[in-house]
């Protein structure tokens, strides 16, 4: 039986499940293409086994291997079957072969005995004059079976012979001779194989008994048959290579042997069970024995050769047949045993299809089920549209977005552009074509679509071509539409929200920022704000790439602690607050305040939100106002006082000054200091000055806290806002006293003489400066007295400067005695005194009277003694005198005439008064 039809039902089976399976996963596959099965199933499916998905493969893998068992079990059972069948044919084969070969013996030695009994019946007629050559030439006799034909005589000598150069040879010791010499039978004997000593080859021989009518023996005829004639046949038969064919006698004598084993020729079957069975009547059988000349065992087949005394066995060696036998069987579970791994191989893959494709399922299912609660979910509708007949279709979630029912919307071309918005029409245009041309792959396009109830829809649409004819052209596209309304409106709100926030941060007086600093320390500005690019006079791509070029611009004394607080307050994350400078291009400098709140980002990056001022002028102001505060405490008193003149601060120079704390001043009125020696119009009128100017300064007296009155100089300036309304006032107080006592000290040292406190040569000319000017005014004569005292110079030479000095004082009290209020009396120096005489009316004479009058009181009066303990001294002087006359004259001139006057007097013997011009 043939393994592979009896395995055919078994494969077609697996063929046909697999082909079934291929097609349905072709089928999955063409879902997958589209996209309808999660792409990540063939992950998973590796990843990931499901018991639930397991069992039912369970339950097939069972089948299979009862399958498989009852295959290999009918195999078995096959092959046992086939076993005894193959045995059965094997002992018919062998029964048939030893029929053929006993047919073939049987044949050839009839045939040897035909030409045994011709040669007899030839012999008896013609007696040595047979010619037996001639007898085989004419092919009477079969030369293929009969080798030599001959004929002894009664006495065992080979006569005669085909073969004519035949000697004659003296057989009679032989059997085939002898056995007819003893048994006068007419019967055939065959001989045992002998060889022939001149060829070398084994021959039989055959014999028959030639006798006389009488029944004596004539002689013997004898035919040779070559073995080879028999071992060339059996040699044809196919008997492996442990078959042998054997022809014996039934006396055990082997004529023929065929073996590949071994020859066996001239060797005598001893116990053959042949031998046996046919001395028990069995004609043919069968047995099994082990070769006493080759030592194998081998299935034997006898059979007795038909009317001859012989014997036939054909045999297989057992060892040969049942090795071919097992190899035969092996080769057939191979068979089986492979065809079992192929079906396991086909029900794992089978299985494994059967898996996937379940997985396959299950994902669709899945995918389905999602695909399905998205576009449940809302805002998701289907189309589809076909080109070729120029109509749309939608699914019910389309049109609901439009507020359709179902099957209710128009889906005609034109119904679609009518209900587009004419806006999106050319946008439609410019997408669409390249899409249908196949230059683009997907068709993405935000456009709006009418609503049943007139308002705009907005949607997104995405479409593929799915279907294109031979020429390439489109003939149907499908796509979703994603409504976008509310997206569009967070987006209109989103962007308003951002232009509001864009507004209010450009309109913000401050730089508004985004500060980030990536991992490896590279820093940028994700944004600033319209203040921020505009002062550095950068654009937002530039600062979002590198934030150093705004960092170019930090003055170079504050880069380091910029730096400092950057890192500390990133690596901190702590805020970043700092005033630090800027340089800017033209060389100037500005202030920046600047506050950040850093956050970490989960990519490692720190982000600082923060807003930084322009500081500049509240630094200038700071600075300004720290040059004040300097100023505020300096040593000049200070008080700012409200609009309400209410002391809202004082210094610590008038805390000094007036013996007022500060918490003593402040809340007082300004009036604190008042002394009392104003009244009530100098305030008024210093006020009017105030109000009207907004400044005012003065001497004015004021009170200490202890009661003392010292001379203020006081400045008073009024602060105002931007309204011009009176904010504060600010005073400045300077004790001017010692000052005033110092300028009148000048003042006197300036214009009086230091030791009679006369005025000097200074105020003398001034005064007679004023009086020409009198003179011109009011047309009054005055005159001038030169007086110079007598030997002056003796008394401080006699006594000391210092009897000289205090006479000079009492002298300088006595001129003052003897002069009026209106007159000046003045040293010029040394002992030389002036004395002006004002108002003497204006006649000159009377004048004149007058002067000279007052002089004689004069010399009257010095000539009196001095208080001087010491020293007993009588003065006398000497007075020249002028009169005042003309007004345009002037002071030097004066003094020169009375001085020329003078010493007149004193040539005149000194104590004299004399009158320039007339003397
Ligand atoms: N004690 C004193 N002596 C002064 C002062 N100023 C000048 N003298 C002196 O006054 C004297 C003035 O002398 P004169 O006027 O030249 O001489 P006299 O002695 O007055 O002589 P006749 O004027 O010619 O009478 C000098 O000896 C000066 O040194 C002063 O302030 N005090």
């Amino acid at each position: 039986m043939c393994p592979s039809v009896a395995d055919q039902p078994l494969w077609v089976f697996c063929a046909v499940v697999m082909v079934a399976r291929l097609r349905r996963i072709k089928l999955l596959h063409r879902l997958q293409g589209q996209n309808l099965v999660n792409p990540q199933f063939k992950k998973g499916f590796f990843l990931k086994f499901s018991w639930k998905l397991l069992l039912p493969h369970g339950v097939v893998w069972l089948g299979v291997c009862v399958t498989m068992a009852a295959f290999l079990w009918w195999n078995h059972l096959v092959m046992q079957k086939e076993w005894q069948v193959n045995e059965q044919a094997t002992r018919r084969e062998l029964s048939n072969l030893s029929r053929l070969s006993q047919e073939h013996a049987r044949r050839t030695f009839y045939a040897a005995d035909q030409a045994l009994q011709l040669v007899r019946t030839l012999y008896l007629r013609d007696g040595m004059k047979l010619d037996l050559a001639a007898l085989v030439r004419q092919s009477t006799l079969d030369t293929g079976i009969v080798h030599q034909v001959g004929i002894m005589d009664a006495y065992g000598i080979y006569r005669l012979s085909n073969w004519p150069a035949t000697p004659p040879v003296d057989l009679s010791d032989r059997a085939y001779f002898k056995v007819h010499v003893v048994r006068a039978a007419d019967e055939l004997f065959v001989s045992a194989p002998e060889q022939n000593q001149v060829s070398g080859k084994w021959m039989i021989q055959l014999t028959r008994r030639i006798h006389h009518p009488d029944g004596v023996l004539a002689g013997v005829a004898m035919v040779s048959v070559d073995v080879d004639y028999f071992s060339d046949f059996y040699a044809s038969l196919d008997l492996g290579e442990q078959g042998v064919t054997t022809l014996a006698g039934l006396n055990g004598e082997v004529l023929a042997r065929r073996s590949k084993v071994a020859s066996g020729m001239g060797i005598k079957l001893g116990h053959a069970p042949a031998m046996d069975l046919l001395a028990q009547g069995q004609r043919e059988g069968f047995f099994e024995h082990v070769s006493p000349i080759d030592r194998v065992e081998r299935l034997h087949h006898y059979r007795q050769v038909t009317g001859f005394p012989l014997f036939i066995t054909v045999a297989f060696g057992l060892q040969e047949y049942r090795a071919y036998k097992q190899s035969e069987q092996r080769m057939r579970w191979g068979m089986a045993a492979l065809g079992s791994v192929l079906l396991l191989s086909l029900s794992a893959l089978f299985s494994w299809h059967r898996m996937r494709e379940q997985r396959y399922f299950h994902e669709l299912q899945d995918s389905h089920e999602r695909m399905n609660l998205t576009l449940d979910s809302g805002g998701v509708g289907l189309w589809e549209w076909d080109l070729a007949q120029g109509h749309f279709w939608v699914d019910e979630r389309l049109e609901a977005l439009l507020g359709f029912h179902p099957g209710e919307m128009a889906v005609g071309n034109s119904d679609f552009m009518h209900r587009l918005h004419p806006d999106d029409t050319v946008t439609l245009n410019r997408l669409l074509s390249p899409v249908l041309k196949g230059d683009v792959p997907q068709l993405v396009l935000e456009h709006r679509l009418r609503h049943k109830d007139g308002h705009w829809v907005w949607l997104t649409a995405r479409g593929k071509v799915v279907r294109r004819g031979e020429d390439g052209r489109a003939l149907r596209m499908v796509g979703t539409d994603v409504d976008r309304t509310e997206q569009k409106r967070l987006e209109e709100a989103a962007r308003q929200s951002q232009d509001l926030l864009q507004n209010l941060t450009d309109q913000v007086p401050a730089e508004l920022f985004q500060f980030k600093v990536h991992p490896d320390g590279h820093s940028c500005y994700p944004y600033a704000s319209k203040h921020f690019l505009d002062f550095y006079g950068l654009t937002l791509a530039q600062v979002q790439s590198d934030a150093s070029l705004v960092s170019a611009w930090q003055h170079p004394d504050d880069v380091a602690m910029i730096k400092q607080s950057i890192i500390e307050s990133v690596t901190q994350l702590t805020p970043w607050k700092l005033e630090y400078r800027l340089r800017l291009p033209d060389g100037r400098v500005c202030w920046r305040n600047g506050h950040a709140v850093p956050q970490k980002m989960a990519d490692g990056s720190v982000v600082c939100y923060g807003v930084i001022f322009d500081v500049t002028e509240r630094k200038l102001v700071e600075q300004e106002l720290s040059v004040a505060a300097v100023a505020f405490e300096s040593s000049s008193a200070m008080v700012v006082s409200d609009s309400q003149q209410r002391i809202l601060r004082v210094n610590q120079a008038f805390v000094v000054l007036t013996g007022y704390a500060v918490h003593e001043a402040v809340g007082r009125f300004s009036g604190l200091l008042n002394s009392g020696r104003q009244d009530a119009a100098f305030y008024q009128a210093m006020w009017q000055v105030i109000g009207e100017k907004g400044y005012w300064e003065g001497e004015i007296w004021n009170r200490r806290q202890n009661g003392d009155v010292f001379l203020d100089w006081l400045s008073i300036t009024v602060v105002k806002d931007a309204q011009g309304c009176v904010t504060n006032y600010v005073s400045v107080h300077s004790d001017i006293t010692l000052r005033k006592r110092t300028e009148e000290e000048v003042h006197k040292l300036a214009f009086f003489d230091p030791l009679t406190n006369l005025p000097n040569r200074r105020l003398l000319q001034d005064r007679l400066q004023q009086l020409c000017a009198a003179r011109a005014r009011n047309n009054q004569l005055a005159a001038v007295l030169f007086v110079d005292l007598d030997r002056f110079k003796q008394l401080n030479d006699t006594h000391g400067h210092d009897q000289g000095d205090d006479l000079l004082i009492q002298v300088a009290q006595r001129l003052q005695a003897c002069v009026r209020e209106v007159d000046t009396v003045a040293r010029l120096g040394g002992d030389e005194f002036v004395v002006v005489l004002a108002q003497l009316g204006e006649e000159l004479p009377q004048a004149q009277a007058s002067a000279l009058w007052v002089a004689q009181k004069i010399l009257k009066l010095l000539a009196e003694p001095f208080d001087l303990p010491r020293v007993g001294w009588t003065l006398s002087a000497s007075i020249g005198v002028t009169m005042v006359v003309e007004p345009r004259v002037l002071p030097e001139d004066l003094l020169k005439q009375a001085d020329g006057a003078m010493y007149v007097a004193k040539a005149a013997g000194r104590n004299a008064v004399r009158i320039w011009g007339v003397v």
